[in-house]
């Protein structure tokens, strides 16, 4: 197993992913927030945009996961849809890129995708949402098969993670990351549990306007 595999193994990696256009959005804060979350004990680093990784790289040595988001008007597809995306990333110190692993329509194929990680020496994460495409990404070399984008491609978004999707790719001998909706440290362990080799937690940490809100929307319970 590569050696950036072995760091980040039963870990936690911290996504440093602040809400858009909102206070915390910039690469210094996101720099803090990476910082931060090596002291509390992250193994690793999931950060979004080419500027944000750059001020990242500087800021701390654990692996980073690095993607670009982009709305797209014909294609679904937003994590890391482009080649340029890629090389841009790769250039500003990813240690392992992450792209969208759906099969929906997409820009560039998923082929040219993960050939692009590794020519440009990097790790390769698929952000999934079943484990047909989980299976299909392990197949063609992804090191890190994600249930990122279970509960995001149509329909309602469930409360809970996919615990199934975690278990099945590890049966399946897949590096899984269990990835969305684990919104508590004991959710986080459950992944690790149900068989996940990392978790990545996003909202829970680095999403404060998401986080004071399920506080203060609890509490006005309470008042009724
Ligand atoms: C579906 C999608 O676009 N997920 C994104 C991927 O980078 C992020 O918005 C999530 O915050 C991340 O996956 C971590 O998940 P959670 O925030 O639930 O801990």
């Amino acid at each position: 197993m590569s050696n950036l595999l072995d760091e980040i193994k039963y870990g936690l990696i911290a996504s440093c992913q602040p809400v858009d256009d909102g206070p915390m959005d910039s690469p210094e804060i996101v720099a803090a927030m990476a910082k931060a979350s090596v002291i509390g004990g992250a193994k690793g680093i999931r950060i979004e945009g080419v500027e944000n990784l750059k001020a990242v790289r500087k800021a701390v040595d654990v692996p980073i996961i690095g993607i670009v988001k982009r709305d797209l008007p014909d294609s679904p597809v937003r994590i890391t849809p482009f080649l340029e995306d890629i090389e841009a990333l790769a250039k500003a110190g990813a240690d392992i890129i992450a792209v969208d692993g759906t099969n929906r329509p997409r820009p560039v194929t998923i082929e040219q995708a993960i050939k692009k990680i590794k020519e440009v020496g990097c790790l390769a994460m698929a952000d999934c949402s079943n484990l047909e495409e989980g299976l299909h990404c392990q197949q063609l070399g992804f090191d890190i098969v994600g249930s990122t984008m279970s509960g995001y491609t149509g329909g309602e978004i469930p409360k809970e993670p996919d615990y199934q999707l975690v278990k099945d790719l590890n049966k399946a001998g897949c590096f899984v990351m269990g990835e969305g909706r684990y919104n508590t440290p004991e959710l986080a362990r459950s992944a690790i549990e149900a068989g996940a080799h990392c978790v990545t937690v996003g909202s829970a940490l680095t999403r404060l306007e998401h986080i004071v809100s399920w506080f203060a929307d609890e509490i006005k319970l309470a008042n009724k």
